[in-house]
């Protein structure tokens, strides 16, 4: 079947994949939104209950119901939010997911391509970076066209807190936070800029003591785990996120995003699935960009890399992967 340039199927209907919805249903690029859980009941309540957005100002007159993977045949894209997330009363890594939502990806990743191979996916789920690598390599699905939200979530956080900072709308703030979508991520302080003049001379600008780079790194990788604390669970953000790659799959826009996807040798680094900033098309992860890093962040990298391979290997019990 052919795919709709502009259906999309969301799998999972907790927090994030309601906000998804949400969000995706006042983006007005989309002609059709199906919302798949293994709680039926679910599904189909966030399906009911966002068609009734079609009736306001601003509100497409959107498709949305509750569906099964039947549904992922003429997608155009599939974003991945199935499995459980870290609970507050039990604070932590989003590694310890790991065991638990590789099972719920091979779940899905099994129902998709039977299905069909031509929809990009977008995971979602925690923990990204080991999620991606197990779907990208392991179903035999065209690696391009299965990629992770990986650091976009956490460099967004990274330009608020900066463009808090100057006082600077954060839009003006350029930077990224790469490697794990965790506790190994790092900034690029040495190319980060705002409005084009490097972060450290706009401490001169400003004639304001040096920043303290160590605690805002640390803020950023902290601040999911407060929103956590206090709200339960993180979903607007990363629905920002969700809504963004797909805005630039949608018009081929060419963006840079920081995103989640095995690496072939970038930076000597292989074998293993974090973010580097990537060039997105309508088909899905076009060019990773090699962008400068200084020596300490290439190390830094390179210690998330290991991190996650590692973890991959502690995690994973299953068969070898399926080669395309
Ligand atoms: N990458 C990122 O930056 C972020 C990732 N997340 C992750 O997104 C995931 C979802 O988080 P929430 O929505 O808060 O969790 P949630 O617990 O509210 O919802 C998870 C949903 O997945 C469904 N589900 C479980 N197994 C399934 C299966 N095999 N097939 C279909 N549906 C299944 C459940 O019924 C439930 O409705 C978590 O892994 C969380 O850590 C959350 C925020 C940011
Ligand atoms: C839950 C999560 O991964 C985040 O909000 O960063």
């Amino acid at each position: 079947m052919k795919i709709q340039r502009n259906k999309v199927v969301i799998i999972g209907a907790g927090q994030v994949g309601s906000a998804v919805l949400s969000t995706l249903l006042s983006s007005g690029s989309l002609a059709e939104i199906v919302i798949i859980d293994k709680n039926e009941k679910k599904a189909y309540g966030e399906a009911l209950d966002g068609s009734h957005s079609t009736a306001f100002a601003y509100s497409p007159n959107i498709k949305v119901k509750q569906g099964t993977y039947e549904d992922c045949e003429d997608a155009s894209i599939i974003v991945v939010t199935a499995g459980p997330s870290a609970k507050p009363d039990e604070v932590v890594d989003r590694i310890a997911l790991a065991q638990k939502n590789i099972e719920v990806v091979k779940e899905v990743m099994e129902q998709i391509i039977t299905y069909t191979m031509d929809a990009i996916i977008i995971m979602v789920s925690n923990p990204v970076d080991i999620l991606t690598y197990y779907a990208q390599n392991y179903f035999g699905y065209p690696v391009e066209k299965i990629f992770g939200t990986g650091t976009t979530l956490d460099t967004a956080r990274f330009r608020r807190i900066l463009g808090q900072k100057y006082l600077v709308d954060t839009k003006n703030v350029h930077g990224y936070i790469l490697g794990e979508h965790g506790k190994t991520a790092f900034a690029t302080w040495s190319s980060s800029n705002i409005a084009g003049v490097p972060i450290d001379d706009f401490d001169i600008i400003y004639d304001d003591v040096p920043l303290d780079k160590e605690a805002i790194v640390e803020e950023v990788k902290q601040v999911g785990y407060e929103i956590l604390i206090n709200k339960g669970y993180t979903n607007i953000g990363i629905a920002k996120s969700v809504d963004r790659i797909i805005q630039a799959i949608l018009i081929n826009e060419l963006s840079v995003l920081p995103l989640s996807t095995t690496l072939t040798g970038e930076y000597g680094i292989e074998d293993v699935a974090l973010s580097l900033p990537c060039i997105v098309t309508k088909d899905g992860i076009g060019r990773r960009l090699e962008v400068p890093l200084s020596v300490d962040e290439t190390s830094k990298l390179r210690a998330s890399a290991d991190f996650l391979r590692e973890t991959f290997k502690k995690t994973y019990k299953g068969p070898e992967p399926k080669k395309v």
